[in-house]
């Protein structure tokens, strides 16, 4: 269970606040309006971002007292995930040591990866030689790799046409499936994400949150609930 408590957090004169709780391997889609805090509450739970108060709380530990790296999150943006001077199979190395430098049955868990998100053929390039969709799978395979019990997606897919989109979700539900990964998804595309989404956290103004299942979403909406919130988020003509 992932278990946010009174989070909270300032960025100048904008005030957040989170409240949530979610189930191990559940999917969580995070929607609302642009400039509410999707991107920030992310930030904030891997620590890229500081938390003023609040708890944050993975299977009973709180996590924001550790460093970054001891944290449970992986965490993929929209893009730049990659560094650009670095071959894939370097960053993809990264999941699993720092340096990214390798002992044989690391290379051999590189390459499964990388077959496994369809990028062997790609190791030896530079991500500058690859298209956007390679991009987020090598990225994702990164994410793979590093086993990390819960996924901060940013977007990850919101570049990529629909058909790439739709690949990428299918990606993500299999580490589900095979890691029993817990994901946060920060998505302008729920439509296309509420076939797979357990809860729904949307915003309301950055220091409200609504939680609900996605049964409890849909019913709602059905009535004519969130509108004016969701806007043109929710509008399949993209
Ligand atoms: N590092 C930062 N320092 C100061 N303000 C920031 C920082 N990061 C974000 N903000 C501000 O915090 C607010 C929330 O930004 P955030 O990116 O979390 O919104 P979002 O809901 O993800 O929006 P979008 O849908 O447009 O991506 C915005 O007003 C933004 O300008």
């Amino acid at each position: 269970m992932l278990d946010v408590r009174q989070l909270t957090t300032q960025l100048g004169d904008q005030d957040f606040h989170w409240e949530f709780k979610l189930a191990a391997g559940d999917l969580m889609a995070i929607v609302g309006a642009s400039g509410l805090g999707k991107s920030t509450l992310l930030n904030v739970l891997c620590g890229l971002l500081p938390a003023t108060a609040g708890e944050v709380r993975w299977q009973g530990r709180d996590v924001l007292d550790q460093p970054l790296h001891r944290r449970p999150f992986g965490i993929l943006f929209q893009s730049h995930n990659l560094f650009e001077h670095l071959s894939v199979e370097v960053n993809l190395a990264l999941g699993i040591h720092p340096s990214g430098r390798l002992h044989e049955a690391d290379r051999e868990r590189v390459l499964t990866a990388a077959r496994r998100f369809d990028i062997a053929n790609l190791l030896d390039r530079t991500p500058d030689r690859l298209s956007g969709g390679q991009q987020q799978r090598a990225a994702l395979a990164r994410v793979f790799l590093q086993r990390k019990p819960v996924l901060l997606l940013d977007e990850p897919f919101s570049s990529l046409d629909p058909a790439l989109r739709q690949e990428g979700l299918n990606w993500v539900r299999d580490m589900q499936a095979e890691q029993g990964s817990t994901v946060l998804l920060v998505t302008h595309h729920l439509d296309e994400m509420l076939p797979v989404t357990d809860q729904v956290l949307l915003g309301l103004t950055s220091e409200q949150w609504l939680s609900l299942s996605t049964d409890e979403f849909e019913r709602q909406r059905a009535q004519g609930a969130f509108q004016s919130l969701l806007g043109i988020d929710t509008d399949a003509s993209y």
